[in-house]
């Protein structure tokens, strides 16, 4: 039997036992960000990864999912398994039609690779901008991508850190698709978030009105917790101003997933339930959590439902 590499040292597994949300979500509410590893005797990670994570199977997402009071997910590529989209679009046949994914594809993707992607539910491709992650793509190659997912009805999900924006912006600008942006360009919580660097992504929203926004990671962002764990309802405080602003000014653009199983958190691991509870607090109306978890995610993934 093939030895499986082992996790990368520090590595942090996904929270074994999760409370119950206190938040009732509504009904149809969508976790528009999630991952799937592997397993990886199934589906080997890429051999370009930077990390090696735990396994975190379909079975487990969808048991998640249940037990946190979603009824759908996006699954979102991870970078450990680059452009080797399997595991992915597994989970997404397996969902009954309650998942849709997001691929990771290079400029030779073929036009029936990208028709069978489709059947299998997914809608959008993942740019990532994040040295830590991937190598870089050269923006003509994604460019390219861009423009044949447009045909498809696609749009582009992006993720880079808040100091690449001013060199990105213009790429962003051209694009032809809807564009969501992963974790809020994750702005340095340790600014303010009336300021500058984090006004500059508010701009991007405010003159595309094809950008998007996933509110999502307090986790990662927060450099002051409190974290998500032992009951706490007024987690990563530091990052409600950021997220709430969003949520406010663009109510219709915004989306929110938990991040499961949370690649690459050193310091702690978040309690999923006391996760979901967090959204109470940047998205503090009923209304608002409509738009966010149900409304918005539909439109974006499921518009035959929405
Ligand atoms: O910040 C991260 O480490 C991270 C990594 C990945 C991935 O490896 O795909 O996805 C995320 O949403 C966040």
């Amino acid at each position: 039997m093939q030895s499986l590499p082992p996790k990368t040292p520090g590595w942090l597994d996904w929270h074994p036992k999760p409370a119950k949300p206190r938040l009732v979500l509504p009904p149809g509410a969508v976790d528009a960000h999630c991952h799937v590893f592997g397993p990886a005797a199934e589906f080997p990670f890429a051999a370009e990864r930077k990390y090696t994570p735990c396994d975190a199977s379909k079975q487990q997402l969808f048991a998640l999912r249940d037990h946190l009071g979603f009824s759908r997910n996006v699954i979102v590529q991870a970078t450990c398994h680059g452009a080797d989209n399997r595991a992915m679009v597994d989970a997404c046949k397996a969902s009954e039609g309650r998942a849709r994914g997001v691929a990771t594809v290079r400029r030779n993707v073929s036009d029936r690779e990208l028709e069978a992607l489709h059947l299998a539910g997914v809608r959008g491709v993942r740019f990532n901008f994040v040295k830590r992650l991937v190598d870089v793509t050269p923006q003509d190659e994604l460019q390219e991508i861009a423009e044949r997912v447009a045909d498809l009805g696609w749009h582009v999900v992006v993720y880079f850190e808040a100091e690449d924006l001013p060199d990105l912006w213009h790429f962003f600008s051209r694009l032809p698709t809807p564009v969501v942006v992963d974790h809020m360009g994750r702005p340095d919580v340790s600014k303010p978030a009336h300021g500058p660097e984090f006004g500059l992504f508010l701009q991007l929203m405010q003159a595309h009105d094809n950008v998007w926004c996933k509110v999502s990671c307090p986790e990662r962002l927060s450099l002051t917790g409190p974290q998500a764990l032992q009951g706490e309802q007024r987690a990563y405080q530091d990052v409600v101003p950021f997220a709430r602003r969003v949520v406010e000014a663009f109510p219709t653009r915004v989306l929110w997933g938990t991040d499961w199983p949370h690649p690459n958190l050193k310091d702690h691991m978040p309690d999923d339930g006391l996760l979901v509870d967090f959204i109470s607090q940047i998205a503090p109306t009923p209304a608002l959590r409509q738009q966010l978890l149900v409304d918005n995610p539909l439109r974006l993934y499921w518009p035959e439902d929405a």
